[in-house]
């Protein structure tokens, strides 16, 4: 097995600066965190359309391909050899899984945003630690945490799984802001009133954030 000392850091030779002078914006992760049922998904693929239209590079990681992929618990994901990797290797939703899930998803966007993509993240990542460990693990300035601030009431209203009616019912345990934490950012980047406003209206808040941290110029015809 490798160990630290036998790991070396291989420096590209197409330089992150000369993707970023191609591309013609800058690389960051934005970092949606919220309730299930908040508003992640849909505001993160709102400003990936959005920016796609303007003609930058962006990227969703979101649960749907991370949790049925990378991340897939027991019974989703099998190779083709029948062997249940996701036995082995899946998360489910203890904290501890939690927090192997945001330490995976930080690494991978982590990559993308070296890569110079704008990385769009949707998970509910609800422990503070967790999401500061991956702030801390990037460059100043990279990491734009945005608080998708839905009232539990409106989520719960919501429902769009019937998840929360599950939870209530008992049927579904440690589900969060149901008998799990949540703990709301102190000192987002961005706070979006999601259970108030449309997901474009949404969206374009971040963009203006993104324009005036300098990270994508003013999008043409805006
Ligand atoms: N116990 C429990 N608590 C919370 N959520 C649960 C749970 N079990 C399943 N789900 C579904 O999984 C989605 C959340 O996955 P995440 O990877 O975002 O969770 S976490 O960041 O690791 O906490 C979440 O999806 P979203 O609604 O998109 O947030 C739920 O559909
Ligand atoms: N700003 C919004 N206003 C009204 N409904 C919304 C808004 N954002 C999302 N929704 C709806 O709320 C539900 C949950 O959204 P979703 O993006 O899946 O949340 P999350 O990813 O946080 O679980 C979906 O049915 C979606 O259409």
């Amino acid at each position: 097995m490798a160990n630290d000392s036998n790991v070396t850091w291989h420096e590209h030779q197409v330089t992150r600066e000369a993707r970023e002078r191609l591309n013609g914006h800058k690389g960051c992760v934005i970092w949606f965190t919220g309730l299930s049922g908040s508003g992640k998904s849909t505001v993160a693929n709102t400003l990936d359309h959005l920016l796609w239209g303007y003609g930058f590079h962006s990227a969703v990681l979101d649960g749907d391909n991370v949790r049925h992929a990378l991340n897939a618990g027991p019974g989703i994901l099998r190779d083709a050899h029948g062997d249940d990797f996701a036995q082995r290797f899946g998360l489910g939703f203890s904290a501890t899984d939690r927090e192997e899930n945001i330490r995976r998803i930080g690494a991978v966007a982590g990559l993308f945003c070296q890569a110079g993509l704008i990385a769009l993240t949707a998970f509910i990542s609800p422990y503070r630690v967790d999401r500061d460990r991956v702030r801390r693990n990037l460059p100043d300035g990279e990491f734009i945490e945005v608080f998708v601030d839905t009232p539990l009431a409106v989520c719960e209203e919501r429902d769009p799984k019937g998840l929360y009616k599950k939870a209530r019912a008992g049927e579904i345990k440690h589900f969060t802001g149901i008998d799990d934490p949540y703990e709301a950012p102190q000192v987002p980047e961005l706070t979006l009133l999601a259970g108030e406003r449309t997901p474009e209206a949404l969206a374009h808040e971040v963009i203006d954030y993104l324009v005036e941290r300098t990270i994508i110029p003013q999008p043409a015809g805006r």
